[in-house]
């Protein structure tokens, strides 16, 4: 049995409505412009919705557009930058489906036929009004006789077309979807790529994002082996605009929620989701990664990554990326800030100035020009630390688990002790990773010196808060700053909790060493195009558990992504199979881990369903996906 596709061409076909941009062509430069172009608009809705007579709606809006033929060339211009993107991307299916795609609009034919036989449809497929213009070229109405010019006659043109097979209408309009009504379609897809239109969403079958979700519906080859509105992001805990916008761009389907989950929450929410984004809040367990039965990638919009069982993760196939270096320089300069502030006790005079008392004296207040920093963690944040605190006069000593170049004059030391014993001021910047809970405790704070700055802008955890909060009273330590909390709020709307408010000399804030419009807007674009990337490509450059691989673009090709745990003899038997089914391999990468392999195969583009059936059932294979 046949399927036909009956395509409406405003706001489906193209991006827009034709009419508002032939208004404001045949309007330019008119005074009535922007109040006939606001009426014209209103109209088209009103049309769409089914809130008053096409023909009515069509005969008003020609009126006011003052337009003439020669306003049509540069319409059609225009008009052709304006094809829908999946359109423009599925230009194969149109090819291959001539015989059965119709165009059936309200609009004009005048302007619909060359945009749409560029598409590869034919002409007498296309179903449209047509102008009547007067001697000098003015547009005057149209042809009454025309069944689209009146309401129903979409429906009446599809009657006396008679097509003998299945009915497929795709539009955005009340107009496409009294096709169905009139019981002349199999289905009717609202397609939303341009507008939404509540009313017509509501009765429709179906929804289309884009034109791959119908072809996908139908088992028809499209441009992507896999609609990406069916790829489900959840963003967490307020990720930047850019970032939401980005995803959504790609055509991804994208739920935002302003604050972290807990365990229980996400692992109820994680289903069916395939893109997961977070900050440093939300703990990604193995429990919640049970239940992620689509999950293809994380993104950690932020540095760390000890919220994520990476393990469990990798051991699922879960891509894990983060944003390594976005906001390194912010939580450097807070670190800077709070040194100078701690140094000079500004913190509790500025609490007496609120409370209304002057104390003006320099006792306690010192310089940090010749001071010896401590920084504890020589990673991204630490060494950039070290250059800029060098630059305003410090004296850097740094100590990290691994052997890390000292940057500038900065003295690299070869024991935590050694380090707590020199420094004047400690800045904490080493990773989350579980083995650092309580790295500083009551004995290393007995190491230090008497009267010491101590910052933590890394995480709560790896300090013992009890021991700071009696070095603090003891005086031991005479000005403190932290950032991060072994426990914090969920929301913005949760209270604070902690043992270390109302202490003297302690700045609190509430974890947002990263958190400047800078950072959050580099971080904003760098963590979705990672993960386009893998999703687009299968790269995975900067992934924090995955085998890094950068790969080429694919062209012409089908590429096979398979991913399994790292036991000999894997690619042995992908490559057999291969074989077996006369494949010609066009390239192949491999990279894998201690736990992992991660193998791509790009091959020609005919391949059976019984070759993905058995490289999925190879053992061991943790996923599979094929791009194409
Ligand atoms: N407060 C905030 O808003 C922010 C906090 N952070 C935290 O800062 C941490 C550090 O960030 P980066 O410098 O970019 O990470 P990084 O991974 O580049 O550096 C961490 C360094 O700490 C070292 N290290 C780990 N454990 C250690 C230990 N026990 N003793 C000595 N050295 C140790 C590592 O070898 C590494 O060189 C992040 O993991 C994150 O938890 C990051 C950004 C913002
Ligand atoms: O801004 C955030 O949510 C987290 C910042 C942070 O701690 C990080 O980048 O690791």
């Amino acid at each position: 049995m046949d399927k036909y596709f009956i395509i409406d061409f405003d706001s489906t076909l193209t991006r827009v409505e034709a009419m508002d941009l032939l208004a404001s062509i045949s309007l330019q430069g008119l005074p009535q412009k922007a109040a006939a172009e606001a009426r014209i608009k209103e109209l088209t809705d009103l049309g769409m919705n089914g809130e008053i007579s096409f023909r009515d709606s069509l005969k008003e809006r020609l009126l006011l557009l003052e337009a003439k033929e020669s306003h049509l060339p540069p319409l059609i211009e225009l008009l052709k930058k304006q094809v829908s993107i999946s359109f423009q991307r599925n230009k194969e299916f149109f090819k291959q489906y001539a015989e059965t795609i119709f165009v059936i609009s309200n609009g004009f034919k005048e302007y619909i036929t060359p945009i749409v036989t560029e598409l590869g449809i034919k002409e007498d497929h296309i179903y449209a009004n047509e102008l009547l213009f007067d001697d000098n070229g003015k547009v005057i109405g149209f042809s009454e006789d025309n069944p689209l010019s009146k309401d129903g006659g979409k429906a009446e043109v599809i009657r006396k077309l008679d097509l003998d097979g299945d009915i497929y209408v795709i539009g955005d309009g009340h107009n496409d979807y009294e096709i169905k009504a009139a019981g002349l379609a199999n289905k009717f897809y609202a397609f939303t790529e341009n507008v939404s239109r509540e009313k017509v969403m509501k009765k429709a079958d179906h929804i289309a994002p884009s034109l791959e979700e119908v072809l996908f519906e139908n088992k028809i080859m499209s441009a992507f082996s896999y609609p990406k509105n069916r790829i489900k992001v959840l963003l967490l805990e307020n990720v930047h605009p850019i970032g939401v916008d980005l995803l959504e761009k790609e055509g991804f389907t994208v739920e935002e929620y302003p604050a972290g989950l807990d365990e229980e929450e996400l692992a109820e929410k994680i289903k069916g989701v395939s893109i997961l984004g977070i900050r440093s809040k939300t703990q990604v367990t193995s429990k919640v990664l049970e239940n992620a039965d689509r999950l293809m990638a994380i993104g950690a919009f932020c540095i760390g990554t000890n919220q994520i069982d990476l393990e469990a993760a990798q051991e699922r196939g879960v891509a894990v990326f983060n944003a390594p270096f976005s906001n390194t320089r912010s939580v450097v300069e807070l670190a800077i800030g709070e040194i100078i502030m701690l140094t000079r006790n500004i913190f509790d005079k500025a609490v007496l100035m609120h409370q209304g008392n002057w104390d003006k004296s320099a006792s306690g207040s010192k310089e940090i020009r010749g001071k010896k920093l401590g920084i504890i963690g020589y990673g991204n944040i630490g060494a950039q630390l070290s250059v800029v605190a060098e630059s305003i006069g410090l004296d850097v000593y740094y100590y990290d688990l691994e052997e890390k170049l000292a940057l500038g004059n900065a003295t690299k030391l070869d024991s935590l002790k050694e380090l707590l014993q020199t420094a004047d001021i400690i800045s904490l910047h080493v990773d989350g990773r579980p083995e650092n809970k309580n790295v500083i405790g009551e004995a290393e704070f007995k190491l230090m010196k008497d009267g010491v700055i101590f910052i933590n802008l890394s995480r709560g955890h790896v300090v013992d808060i009890p021991a700071l909060k009696s070095n603090i009273e003891s005086g031991k330590i005479k000005g403190c700053a932290v950032d991060v909390f072994p426990e914090e709020p969920k929301s913005n709307k949760d209270p604070f909790e902690s043992e270390l408010k109302g202490l003297p000399n302690t700045i609190l804030s509430p974890h947002i060493g990263g958190s400047t419009e800078e950072a959050q807007e580099n971080i904003g674009n760098f963590v979705p195009n990672r993960i386009m990337e893998y999703i687009n490509t299968g790269t995975t450059t900067n992934s924090v558990n995955f085998p890094n691989l950068t790969l080429p673009r694919l062209q012409n090709a089908h590429r096979l992504i398979h991913i399994h745990k790292n036991v000999p003899g894997i690619i042995a038997k992908i490559n057999q199979l291969f074989a077996k089914h006369e494949i010609n391999i066009a390239g192949q990468y491999l990279k894998t881990n201690e736990k992992i392999g991660y193998v791509i195969t790009d091959i020609d583009k005919a391949y059976s369903k019984d070759l993905i059936k058995e490289l999925r059932a190879i053992d061991h294979t943790i996923k599979f996906r094929v791009l194409y």
